[in-house]
């Protein structure tokens, strides 16, 4: 295990001049500002120096004081120990102000008065239940907008900056609480007060305390503690503390604070200032031992959340501002009970809400300190159920190991063995493929070895759509999930005459399966680089497909003897690898193969042409070095939720994640440009579920409109059956999408209606699937209700008609529709929980009879709501020649076993390839 850095305690010498240094000792010699544990010890101020010399801050236990013109005169307005500590806290926060209140929550309540009716306030989207109560009533109560965004992105805050969004406050909190996700706090604060500068930039700074951070000195205006945690430390007192630069805030805080009464009592003043001498020593022992712990449940393979980790996700951010990591984290053990018998076999971790304290806690924030957010909304939020939270105290490490490990044997979650502890369950492969991917990746990036030289294995799923088809072209939210049927991408580099060529093979389409697919390579050199624009990735939300480019690769790289499927899929691979490969500027390009297959069927509804953009995308960022072993984000994330939502953008794929969110969210921007070229007009819903996985009730940006796109992750829709019937119907949806937006441009009115009605649907759907009930079947009605309104705008098609007949009739009476873009394609029937398994096969077998063409109907009973893209990784891959997917020979037996598979057999091989590593 390796060892905890320590926790380096700062020394702010910019500070020196307010600190109580004594007289330098000789000229030559002179004495250093103190270091912060020295400060805490000492309360001393100048201005309130005590009548007899007490040693100790007493208490003035009193309501009032006599006299008129005393500097005291009620204890609600003021008293002698409360400016001990007010000034004490200011000195140890970096600040000129400094104010005590009854709790954490109060300093917040004080802080958010400051809003007015009609105010916005920007919010994160992980955020401590309490908080997010005092929220929800400003905004049900008080007139005040809160956009909840992913702080942790600041791409998903720079868009609400707009002066028309009146935006008056920014809350942010680093790291974040129970996830330990971190926000960038000095780069959103030099973001906003360049775009508003009249905003207020707010942190709760509970997590760190101002041992470890210190937020005044990095752009924030306003900083609150609840006090009850760290700077206290013994969880014997409730308190909250305020300290801000400015004179104007601390003047508005000061009045709230009298108006109020919410100002901390003397007794718990000095309780709190007793608290504070050892803030330095409690930290610093309390973040070793959390380093500890989570090193030790990270190498079992237990997901763990704590910045002090090598690969936490914006640790370097955490560092330019902080001093430690703090000493709170949390893992996930994979299952919920299991997490529960965890924490009730703990002894010496006490199961308590809270953190901070002396001693050590341990807790299910799901259950305990965010059970006041709903459960949909902490699913939406990616809060895994199964979170376990540790707070670590000053028992001695050792002890608190012991007992930890006693509690995750006796639960189950590990077990000795003859090579020591294992976690139990699959999922110590999982994070074994992570390592092995991580560690190639780290080769690549170290120059090892070239990235195209390497073959890269990858996939990405289908979606079903079960509401808000082509609708959601037009702004109405959507709600689709992913599937188990998926497509995969291998590249293969290239060597002696192939060199200096790119190439794809496609082995699903035009010439089709049996003749080998669609195979062709392309001279690198002779691709038209002069028409790809220096910067095609400019700053924004989304980035638009340069129809010139297009155009160009498209007449000058395509003969036009090439089909449809075919020219379409080149071009989107070729647009991508030429967009990616002048960006790279290498001298030499790659030259490789790139070979895709699918479980899914082509065009057909199903989303395969996103799953294809998807693998497509990844792929290609792996062969440019663009897929690092730390998280890279050189393209805009997902536009952020609408306040409405109240939600995080892809949170639940953030936080199950093994592969990081900023690289999902890169994989998805370029994925949405591949889509474009291949359906015209895409709202991205597809290229969303086959990037982030899950289901998602998804809403396209419109900026025409001034509407913001969004997505949330739903979990309701996943736990259901579904049947597929593809009616071999062949469709295109790029025409389908450009005849529902002429409809729509020539009779406006008309379909205006129908979208309307979608959307009701939608909601009403979404509504169900969140109860995770469905009683009155109602999710049947509103299925037919869809399908209908789909027929009113032409995309139905009589074959699907035809599935819908012999679905809807006796005995089967089921709900049907068509889903993704109609016009043929698959219908998705609606399969009730009590549905007996013979009826099933009956009607499967009765829908397997049919035919519109050629080719009978083909049903598919796949499982919906699994993993987004994948990456295999290389050195975990159970190859024949293990190991060295690099050489030639195995590169080439790898690419013919995959095109010799049947389609029945290629998902169980390639998952048996060895550890994948998934979004
Ligand atoms: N396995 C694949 N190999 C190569 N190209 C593919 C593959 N799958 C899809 N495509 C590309 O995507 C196109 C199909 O896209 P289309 O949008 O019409 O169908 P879909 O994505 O299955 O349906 P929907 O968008 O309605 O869900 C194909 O013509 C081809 O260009
Ligand atoms: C028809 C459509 O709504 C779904 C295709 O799967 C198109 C899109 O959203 O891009």
């Amino acid at each position: 295990m390796p060892a905890p850095p320590k926790t380096k305690l700062p020394l702010d010498v910019s500070r020196a001049v307010e600190l109580p240094t004594p007289e330098p000792d000789s000229p030559y010699r002179p004495r250093q500002p103190y270091r912060f544990s020295t400060l805490c010890a000492t309360v001393e101020n100048p201005d309130q120096k005590d009548q007899y010399g007490a040693s100790s801050v007493p208490i003035y236990q009193t309501a009032t004081f006599k006299g008129v013109n005393g500097e005291y005169d009620y204890s609600r307005s003021g008293n002698p120990t409360r400016s001990h500590l007010e000034h004490h806290i200011a000195k140890i926060s970096s600040a000129a102000h400094g104010f005590a209140v009854s709790s954490g929550m109060a300093a917040l309540d004080t802080i958010l008065r400051l809003l007015k009716p009609s105010d916005a306030i920007i919010a994160g989207d992980d955020l401590y239940g309490g908080t997010n109560r005092l929220l929800s009533y400003l905004q049900t109560h008080q007139g005040i907008t809160v956009y909840h965004v992913d702080t942790t992105d600041p791409s998903t805050v720079t868009p609400l900056l707009k002066p028309e969004n009146n935006i008056t406050m920014v809350l942010l909190e680093s790291p974040t609480n129970p996830l330990l996700k971190i926000v960038d706090i000095a780069g959103i604060a030099k973001e906003v007060n360049e775009r508003l500068p009249d905003a207020i930039i707010v942190v709760d700074n509970t997590m760190m305390s101002p041992a470890l951070q210190r937020p005044l000195e990095h752009g924030a205006d306003i900083v609150y503690d609840s006090a009850t945690k760290y700077l206290s430390g013994h969880h014997d007192l409730m308190a909250g503390v305020i300290t801000c630069n400015r004179d104007d805030i601390a003047k508005k805080i000061a009045f709230i604070i009298n108006s109020t009464g919410n100002a901390l009592t003397p007794f718990d003043c000095f309780l709190l200032l007793r608290g504070t001498k050892t803030l330095s020593l409690r930290l610093s022992q309390q973040s070793d031992t959390a380093s500890l712990v989570a090193n030790y449940l990270s190498s079992l393979g237990f997901p763990t959340f704590y910045p002090g980790l090598p690969n936490h996700p914006n640790r370097d951010v955490h560092e330019r501002i902080s001093s430690g990591y703090g000493a709170v984290l949390s893992f996930t053990t994979g299952e919920k009970e299991l997490s529960e018998r965890v924490v009730a076999g703990a002894r010496l971790w006490s199961v308590s809400v809270s953190f901070g304290c002396v001693n050590s806690l341990i807790s299910m924030p799901c259950a305990m300190s965010h059970a006041s957010i709903p459960a949909a909304t902490r699913a939406a939020r990616g809060l895994p159920e199964d979170l376990i939270r540790l707070c670590t105290g000053i028992e001695d490490s050792a002890d608190l190991l012991d007992d930890l490990e006693r509690a995750l044997i006796d639960a189950g979650a590990i077990r000795r063995t003859a090579n020591g502890l294992e976690r139990v369950r699959a999922t110590i492969n999982e994070a074994v493929a992570k390592l092995a991917l991580e560690n190639e990746l780290a080769a690549v990036e170290n120059g090892v070895v070239k990235p195209h030289e390497k073959q890269w294995v990858v996939s990405a799923p289908g979606k079903v759509i079960l509401f808000g088809e082509h609708a959601v072209v037009h702004g109405v939210p959507a709600l689709a999930a992913s599937l188990s049927l998926r497509c995969y991408g291998v590249t293969t580099p290239h060597t002696g005459t192939s060199r200096g060529k790119v190439g794809v093979h496609f082995l699903d389409i035009d010439a089709g399966e049996k003749e080998g697919g669609f195979k062709y390579e392309w001279d690198i050199e002779g691709l038209p680089w002069d028409a790809v624009p220096e910067s095609t990735l400019p700053e924004g939300s989304e980035v638009p497909l340069d129809h010139d480019l297009l155009e160009e690769i498209s007449r000058s790289a395509l003969p036009s003897t090439v089909g449809s499927h075919a020219r379409q899929a080149s071009l989107a691979f070729l647009y991508l690898y030429m967009v990616m490969g002048k960006a790279a500027g290498l001298e030499v390009r790659p030259s490789f193969t790139f070979t895709a297959r699918a479980t899914l069927p082509v065009g057909a509804g199903l989303g395969s042409s996103a799953a294809f953009s998807v693998c497509a995308a990844t792929a290609l960022l792996l062969i440019f070095g663009r897929i690092s072993h730390s998280s890279p984000s050189d393209l805009p994330s997902p536009p952020p939720s609408s306040p409405s939502s109240g939600s995080g953008s892809s949170s639940q794929a953030q936080a199950m994640s093994k592969l990081p969110k900023a690289l999902a969210n890169t994989v998805n921007a370029y994925a949405f440009l591949s889509e474009k070229i291949l359906h015209g007009n895409p709202s991205g819903v597809d290229n969303s579920v086959a990037s982030y996985g899950g289901g998602l009730l998804y809403t396209k940006a419109m900026p025409s409109e001034g509407k913001e796109g969004g997505m949330i992750t739903i979990e309701g829709f996943t736990s259901r059956r579904f049947l597929l019937t593809d009616t071999r119907v062949p469709r295109n949806t790029k025409d389908l999408v450009a005849n529902v937006g002429k409809q729509k441009a020539d009779e406006p009115e008309r379909v205006g209606k129908i979208l309307n009605d979608i959307r009701t649907v939608v909601e009403k759907a979404s509504g169900v699937l969140a109860e995770s009930q469905d009683e009155k079947g109602d999710l049947a009605t509103l299925i037919d209700e869809n399908h209908k309104l789909l027929d009113q705008l032409r995309v139905s098609h009589p074959s699907l008609e035809t599935v819908r007949r012999i679905t809807g009739s006796e005995p089967y009476n089921l709900a049907t529709k068509l889903t993704g873009a109609g016009g043929g394609g698959c219908a998705v029937t609606l399969i009730p929980d009590d549905f007996p398994s013979s009826k099933l096969t009956s009607l499967v077998a009765l829908l397997e009879s049919e035919k519109f063409t050629s080719e009978t109907f083909v049903t598919y009973f796949t499982e919906v709501g699994g993993p987004g893209f994948g990456i295999l990784s290389p050195s975990a891959s159970s190859l024949d020649v293990p190991g060295q997917l690099r050489s030639e020979e195995a590169s080439d037996t790898l690419v013919k076993i995959f095109a010799s598979k049947s389609k029945a057999e290629l998902k169980d091989w390639a998952e048996g390839l060895g550890g994948w590593v998934y979004v």
